[in-house]
């Protein structure tokens, strides 16, 4: 898998705030980076940078394979049953059905193919989001608070795809408020600014 995410002296601005400026790292196949700083640093904005869902405001940004970006609004359809709703995303992603059984088993969700999402607890929708991402089989996954809302056996089942992901030349960036097993990944410490 052929992937690289690089950030050149990045700097972003929303509405009229600096959240972050000089920004510089580089993840190559197989690298992670973990995003930590307390709420409205702009961990989110940098993984929208990241997606490419959001230009920089300054500084260059290299993304070398597809991205995927899991946000809170993961947009699986409620009232699909699961299957369905990944299957949607899958055609649109390029992933076939094998791609999407293998992700249900991965999260452990595979007994809920068919339930539609609407009824899901908010962990069980969680996991939900995780397999689209692993289903897509993008190179650069980029997960916004992945932990939140996880038993202990989704969170250990979380950091093996993510592992795994990386095994295979995959890059992974994790904003978490949460510890998470990253071995190895880069620290990126967003602060508040005045
Ligand atoms: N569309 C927008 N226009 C202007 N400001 C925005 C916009 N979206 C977000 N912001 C602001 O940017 C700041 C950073 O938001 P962001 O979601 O990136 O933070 P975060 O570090 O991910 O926070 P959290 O830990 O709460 O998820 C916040 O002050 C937010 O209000």
């Amino acid at each position: 898998m052929a992937a690289r995410l690089a950030f050149d002296r990045v700097a972003c601005l929303r509405g009229d705030r600096l959240l972050f400026e000089g920004l510089s790292f580089a993840l190559e196949a197989g690298g992670a980076a973990l995003l930590t700083g307390p709420n409205g640093a702009g961990k989110s904005s940098l993984m929208r940078i990241a997606a490419g869902l959001l230009p920089a405001s300054a500084g260059a940004v290299v993304r070398e394979g597809g991205a995927a970006f899991t946000g809170e609004t993961a947009a699986l359809d409620p009232r699909l049953p699961l299957a369905q709703a990944l299957g949607f995303w899958a055609k649109l992603d390029g992933a076939s059905p094998t791609d999407v059984d293998a992700a249900l088993d991965r999260m452990a969700i595979a007994n809920l193919a068919q339930v539609p999402v609407r009824l899901f607890s908010t962990g069980q929708r969680k996991r939900a989001a995780i397999a689209r991402v692993i289903a897509g089989r993008a190179a650069i996954w980029l997960l916004d608070e992945p932990g939140n809302g996880l038993d202990a056996a989704s969170v250990d089942r979380l950091a093996e795809a993510m592992a795994a992901h990386r095994a295979a030349g995959g890059i992974v960036v994790v904003a978490t408020h949460q510890p998470l097993a990253l071995p190895g990944a880069v620290e990126i410490a967003l602060g508040m600014r005045a």
